[in-house]
């Protein structure tokens, strides 16, 4: 052990050290998911509930092992981060801040047992579940939390006690007091303008209750997740909230409490880490990937009681093997500044895959590269020797991770001097198309826009992804369907969608999306500098989990030639030459493209942005000259990447606006731009969207009842624009009353000539009946408006209130 004056152990309230090597959380899904398909089974009746215990007791357990093998040996090292289906949903049982709409759902006991849980997060057929939405700036959803000034809270640390005693000695973990109330919204019921942060006060003694019993039950530490300090929050008092409460938390504790761990991972903290690290908790964490330590934040660890530094300088969102040379200097430094300094994530690895040892498909050159979970934990133990013990006694480690980055640094495999220098070669006039209104007319004029009847009915893209084209895509994989038939299944199905829509009389049609086993994959598989995993597995909510590829070279369409091959024409021109209507073709967008893969770190963003655009570029132009008038670019995860901090907010949206219009303006006037995202909130990104010059966008409205529309109209937004009719989010069809009256609400202050009428999103997990039923609704909903809109009079503008 190196000598080291300030790293005596002051007395925690347990007296036990915060472990040298730890996690923030690990993936909860399994690594073969076992997680996911218990849940279904129970969800589907098929599993008992003492079934899914057993059966989540067995995960548990083989996961605390697993990580202990991997090195997080210590006592409290290993976190009991365990949620069944979602964390900040286990802060709601835990602190019973049920919802008055689910009120009936608390026992005699007022306590909300698991049966319950499922019901907020999934609903009943009474009512909706809680609503979802992004965990910060990743692709994973929580569950909404709804507060009112009357919401009670009580203290039920059953799951957390079920979670804690997985295995000996684990750290219990929770979404802290402060991050809880921040990310929760007010209860439809509240007053207006009712602030959920207001309830702090009453939430406190329930965490203090909590972290006690948990003391009670061995934990010696508890870690209080406290991400929503590092973005910003605009409120001015928050600093001063935030120190009080943890002082609350901190003081005057029982022989029995355990440590106090904050974590405050996704970015820095910035003015928020002293309020924390003074207020007389025991450890802090702070996320030195995103983040950093001024001098001066570095001395709040240094001296007499001073927190433990929990240094979260291993990547926890992404898959690249870290820079061990780099983040042991870091380590030194810190600590011979005199902090007590602790390796560990930046945040937790469930954004991450289980263990790369699964993906033997992939090349050996690229694996080298690479760190899932199991990989990191790894680091983080390597780390935490290399500073207890001095660089030489990891000198092999740190040998073998310089010289997979220098190969990777070298190698010419990531760099593509073709499109680089495209790329490199891209100005302004690449990214503009002619102005709108001359564009509108031309649509009118040449385009198929000049077939479509006022208030176009169309749909998002997918159709239903079928059990039978799912066994199709799995036996052609395993070579038990050969191309051809695998080809020929699909061409079915895309006759069978086309057909359907003829039916059913809508306007705009789609080939329906039969050969996308995921929106993002489907194209990182067409792509070159792509690389797709196996078991590459992370959960985006409750069961669901997503597969993202991996970016890690230039990107361009595969096939001979800069340009490459077109891989979307095969499927949507085969869809046009079925029909006499137009048929939208349909690809994905790059910020989204980018934001649900992990990308290299070798070069900013934006640069591999404009590599996707430019290989979308040439399939937008392929589409175009097999005689595809209308293009829809996706670009659902356009806010997700939104930067937590402000002032990066510019920047982002220069190069996420940027790569899109690249992508999407080498066409006619007359050929028509659409685009889909799939929220709500505009808020922050507007004027995004606005500047995308999209000729028309399609959005979630159904469940947010139109909400957009006033921020639409005040923002004097003239383009087209579908908001959403119907939530595909459940089976539920809404009746021809219910879409008629989202669509007239529409058509009040939307002109009938930019007013189009499609459900929120696809319809790829949705079924055939529920499908054809709701579709059928849409299209006479249309109609209707359509014809009301015809009787207030020609000439009169929707904008203007009809006289009489
Ligand atoms: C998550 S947005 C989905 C858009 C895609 N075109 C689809 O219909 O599935
Ligand atoms: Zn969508």
């Amino acid at each position: 052990m190196t000598e080291n004056p300030t790293a005596a152990t002051p007395a925690t309230p347990a007296g036990v050290p915060f472990p040298a090597a730890t996690v923030l959380g690990y993936p909860r899904i399994g690594p073969r998911r076992e997680l996911k398909k218990a849940l279904e089974r129970s969800w589907a009746g098929t599993l008992d509930a003492e079934g899914l215990t057993a059966e989540v007791g067995a995960l548990r357990a083989a996961t605390v092992d697993r990580q202990r093998e991997l090195g997080l040996t210590e006592p409290a090292a290993v976190p009991a981060s365990f949620a069944l289906y979602d964390q900040v949903l286990d802060a709601i049982v835990a602190t019973g801040a049920l919802p008055a709409r689910f009120s009936d759902l608390a026992g005699s006991d007022g306590v909300i047992d698991r049966a319950a849980s499922f019901v907020l997060a999934r609903g009943d057929v009474a009512r909706g579940p809680l609503e979802m939405t992004k965990w910060f700036d990743t692709n994973y959803h929580y569950l909404v939390p709804e507060i009112g000034p009357e919401t009670r809270f009580s203290p039920n640390a059953a799951e957390l006690l079920a979670q804690a005693a997985a295995g000996e000695g684990l750290r219990p973990a929770l979404v802290g007091p402060v991050t809880f109330l921040l990310l929760s919204k007010a209860e439809d019921s509240a007053p207006e303008g009712f602030d959920p942060l207001s309830r702090l006060d009453d939430l406190l003694p329930v965490y203090r209750e909590l972290i006690s019993e948990l003391g009670r039950a061995g934990a010696t530490w508890v870690q209080l997740e406290e991400p929503a300090l590092v973005a910003d929050q605009d409120r001015g008092d928050l600093a001063g909230v935030v120190e009080s409460a943890y002082r609350r938390l901190a003081a005057d504790r029982a022989e029995s409490d355990p440590a106090l761990f904050v974590a405050t991972p996704y970015g820095d903290a910035e003015d928020l880490l002293a309020p924390v690290a003074r207020s007389g908790v025991e450890a802090v964490h702070v996320d030195l990937v995103r983040g950093g330590l001024t001098a001066e934040q570095t001395a709040l660890f240094t001296g007499e009681g001073a927190p433990a530094l929990v240094a979260g300088v291993v990547n926890g969102r992404n898959i690249w093997r870290a820079d061990l040379d780099a983040a042991l200097t870091r380590l030194e430094g810190l600590r011979d500044a005199g902090a007590r300094v602790s390796v560990a994530t930046s945040t937790s690895l469930f954004h991450t895959p289980h263990d790369l040892e699964q993906e033997t498909a992939l090349p050996e050159e690229r694996r080298r590269w690479l760190a899932f979970a199991d990989q990191k934990i790894r680091e983080v133990a390597v780390l935490a020797r290399g500073l207890a013990e001095g660089r030489e006694a990891i000198a092999a480690e740190l040998d073998d991770a310089r010289a997979a980055l220098e190969q990777r640094a070298a190698a010419r495999s990531t760099r593509d001097a073709a499109v680089r220098e495209r790329a490199a070669a891209l100005t302004e006039s690449d990214w503009h198309r002619e102005p709108a209104e001359e564009r509108r007319a031309a649509q009118a004029a040449d385009g198929v826009a000049g077939g479509l009847p006022a208030i176009p009915t169309t749909t998002i893209g997918s159709f239903p992804q079928t059990a039978e084209i799912r066994a199709a895509r799995a036996a052609h994989k395993a070579g038990r369907l050969d191309d051809e038939q695998y080809v020929g299944r699909l061409r079915e199905e895309i006759r069978d969608v086309v057909a359907l829509q003829e039916e059913l009389g809508l306007d705009v049609l789609v080939h329906g999306e039969p050969e996308r086993n995921d929106m993002v994959q489907y194209f990182a598989e067409n792509f070159d500098g792509f690389d797709v995993t196996d078991h590459g597995w992370v959960q985006s909510y409750g069961s669901r989990c997503t597969r993202p590829s991996i970016l890690w070279g230039d990107v361009s369409r595969s096939g001979e030639g800069l340009r490459g091959e077109a891989f979307t024409v095969p499927w949507i021109g085969y869809a046009q030459s079925l029909t006499e209507r137009p048929v939208k073709g349909m690809l994905t967008g790059p910020v989204t493209i980018l934001a649900w893969s992990f990308v290299r770190e070798d070069q900013p963003l934006g640069e591999t942005a404009d590599q996707v655009a430019l290989a979308l570029r040439d399939e937008v132009a392929d589409l175009e000259a097999a005689g595809i008038g209308i293009v829809q670019v996706d670009e659902p995860a356009l806010r997700e990447l939104l930067p937590l901090r402000r002032r990066d907010h510019a920047d982002y949206l220069d190069w996420s606006v940027r790569s899109f219009r690249v992508a999407t303006s080498d066409v006619r006037p007359s050929t028509q731009i659409h685009t889909h995202l799939c929220y709500s909130e505009f808020g922050e990104v507007l004027s995004a969207i606005d500047a995308l010059d999209a000729d028309v966008t399609s959005v979630e409205a159904a469940r947010s009842r139109m909400e957009l529309l006033d921020p639409l109209q005040e923002a004097g937004f003239d383009r087209g624009i579908g908001p959403g009719v119907w939530d595909i989010h459940s089976p539920r069809v809404p009746t021809v009353d219910e879409v008629s009256t989202l669509l007239g609400a529409a058509a009040e202050v939307i002109a009938p000539d930019r007013l189009w009428a499609n459900p929120d999103c696809g319809l790829k997990t949705r079924a055939y009946p529920e499908t054809k039923a709701a579709l059928t609704h849409l299209v006479e909903a249309a109609g209707r408006v359509r014809a009301e809109v015809a009787a207030r009079g020609a000439g009169v503008s929707a904008q203007e209130p009809s006289r009489g």
